[in-house]
């Protein structure tokens, strides 16, 4: 999929269809030539220099036409041109922006009008992007928050993304520990040079090498084990609803979404197959799954859609579990799932329906299973009492996955760290490559060969650092991180 940077590129820059404005972005070395599809408001008699004298990012009235040849036709539409000069644009290319109306017969005749034009080539998907990473315009993890600041649906996810792509947090991160990386395996090599003398190799290598290393390693460690905030807030906090048939699942479900997104009948049995809303709690996206109700059958398709059900609630990272309130018979055994680490939170559907007598029992139950650290609430899906307690509960939840107490940089810090499973397994490479650095080293304390292999693992554990900003392996990457772009980003 990768194609020359020689050709210039063009392709709309804002979403296709009707709209005010419709911009479509050219960039390469030719970008100039588009300025030969303008001419001055008023056609091409009137005073000249409109298009060729565009100053630096300054937006020039013009008229578009089809090019050289039909400069007295009529124009095409009448609208703005912006020039960028290479290197200070997007791309680090001279790239020309043509603002005009946004109709489809107006991008459709600009877009064919540049492709007239020699050398221009519709730009293929993240193309704009990944010139603008090869120029050095941005890192890989910037490119990532950029396309995650494009996705982004909810608050917590704009702030992120914008952290990432505007301030190269992430890539700072990585890169000081990529340094400390270096320096170490440059201390390893300098001691070795110095080999001959066995006491100041050891001395180097024992007191500086070592205790860096592993409390490097330990950083590392600590942001590898702790919640993955960043990945959550990106991907949405995952909810699974579960329970016995017929316990509400799906009004629930319906509740939560505001509109009627799940079939709810009397039958115990209705919902099959997993059926997913998103929504925005406290700023964050949430990911809720109605599953089929738990039970022992012998029907074959509810048994694929109770095994699906009790995937999700293994996979998810709130499980609301819901039992019928009038009916005993209808908690679920959690224990026997394999829910360990998971939020769990109990919920008691249909509390209109339940005699003053089975209240009270309830509220026994409840307060037995708050002291079991379970968070609870008992409510009506029919007639809505209770649900806003829920969900004010679920929204606190949420929120405390998502951040983190009362430190504010431990929380960005940690929250940045890892915000995709690229990140995740580069920072377990490396985590991986230091152990067998630590274990060399102790195996044969101070031996020039034991030396040169600390020294490589070091440089390999930089190297894991360094695929996630771009520094190594360039290519293997770019596809993974540029795929998910849209034709003219
Ligand atoms: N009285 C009362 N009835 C309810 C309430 N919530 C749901 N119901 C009724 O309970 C029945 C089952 O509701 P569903 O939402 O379909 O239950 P479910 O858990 O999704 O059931 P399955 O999909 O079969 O597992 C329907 O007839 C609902 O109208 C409630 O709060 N009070
Ligand atoms: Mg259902």
């Amino acid at each position: 999929m990768r194609r020359a940077a020689r050709e210039t590129i063009y392709a709309l820059a804002t979403a296709r269809g009707r709209a005010g404005v419709s911009v479509v972005r050219v960039s390469g070395p030719n970008a100039r030539d588009a300025l030969r599809l303008t001419r001055p408001p008023g056609g091409a008699n009137s005073s000249d220099g409109a298009a060729t004298a565009a100053e630096h990012g300054r937006l020039r009235l013009v008229e578009f036409a089809r090019g050289d040849a039909a400069r007295d036709e009529p124009p095409i539409d009448v609208g703005f041109v912006a020039v960028f000069a290479s290197p200070r644009s997007f791309t680090g290319e001279d790239v020309v922006e043509l603002h005009a109306h946004g109709s489809a017969a107006v991008q459709r005749a600009l877009m064919d009008a540049l492709g007239t034009l020699d050398n221009f080539r519709v730009a293929e998907a993240g193309e704009f992007s990944r010139r603008a990473f090869r120029n050095g315009k941005m890192d890989l993890t910037q490119a990532e928050g950029l396309a995650d600041l494009l996705d982004a649906d909810t608050e917590a996810q704009r702030r992120q993304a914008m952290m990432l792509s505007r301030n190269a947090a992430q890539r700072s991160m990585y890169e000081t520990w990529r340094k400390e990386l270096l320096t170490c395996a440059a201390y390893c090599e300098a001691a070795l040079d110095f080999g001959e003398e066995e006491d100041i190799a050891s001395d180097v290598v024992e007191r500086k090498v070592r205790e860096r290393v592993k409390a490097l390693r330990d950083t590392l460690q600590k942001y590898l084990d702790a919640p993955a905030r960043g990945e959550l807030i990106r991907r949405g906090v995952r909810v699974a609803l579960v329970g016995s048939p017929n316990v509400g699942k799906s009004s629930m479900l319906n509740a939560l979404a505001g509109r009627d997104a799940a079939i709810v009948s009397p039958h115990a049995g209705t919902t099959r197959d997993v059926l997913e809303v998103s929504l925005e709690l406290g700023g964050y996206k949430v990911i809720v799954s109605d599953t089929a109700g738990l039970r022992e059958t012998e029907d074959d398709v509810e048994k694929l859609g109770i095994a699906r059900a009790l995937e999700r609630a293994e996979d998810a990272d709130v499980v609301v579990a819901l039992a019928d309130a009038t009916n005993d018979a209808s908690n679920i055994d959690l224990k026997a799932l394999n829910l360990s680490k998971k939020t769990i939170v109990n919920v008691w559907n249909k509390s209109d329906a339940l005699s003053d007598g089975q209240t009270r029992e309830l509220m026994e139950i409840e307060n037995e299973t708050a002291a079991d650290g379970y968070e609870t609430a008992v409510v009506s899906c029919l007639t809505g009492a209770g649900l806003d307690g829920f969900i004010s509960t679920l929204t606190r939840i949420v929120a405390q996955k998502c951040t983190i107490g009362d430190d504010a940089s431990d929380a960005n810090d940690s929250t940045l760290a890892i915000t995709r499973s690229r990140h995740r397994v580069n920072l377990a490479r490396c985590v991986a490559s230091l152990d067998a650095a630590v274990a060399r080293a102790r195996a044969s304390s101070a031996s020039a060969s034991a030396l040169e292999l600390e020294a490589e693992e070091l440089k390999l554990a930089a190297r894991a650092l360094g695929r996630v900003t771009g520094a190594y392996d360039v290519e293997d990457v770019l596809d993974v991180v540029f795929r998910d772009f849209c034709v003219g980003k």
